[in-house]
């Protein structure tokens, strides 16, 4: 199944630097490595905002869940899932 998610980083003013940077590596890595294996078939940077719209490709609901639960980010995210169907006028 088609996602398509929107993450919006909110991440505390005082939070420790270090440990800000640590938690952007690790998320870098672990975004990478999802696409690298194909759930995460898209990322794109929304212009202007510390906020991005991936398109997920999982078996269901609960694979997306298990996935952006374990984000590094998520503490720090607010998350919107738009569950995706095929368009009839969809050429491919
Ligand atoms: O920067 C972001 O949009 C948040 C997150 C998603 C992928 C990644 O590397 O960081």
């Amino acid at each position: 199944m088609l996602y398509c998610v929107t993450m919006e980083v909110r991440i505390p003013h005082d939070m420790d630097l270090e440990r800000l940077e640590r938690l952007k590596a690790e998320e870098r890595a672990r975004a990478q490595e999802l696409q690298r294996a194909g759930s995460w078939r898209h990322l794109w940077r929304v212009a202007g905002r510390y906020a991005n719209v991936s398109i997920f490709d999982v078996a269901d609901h609960d694979e997306l869940h298990a996935i952006l639960s374990t984000l590094p980010l998520f503490p720090f995210m607010d998350i919107a899932v738009t569950p995706l169907a095929r368009h009839p006028s969809a050429i491919d």
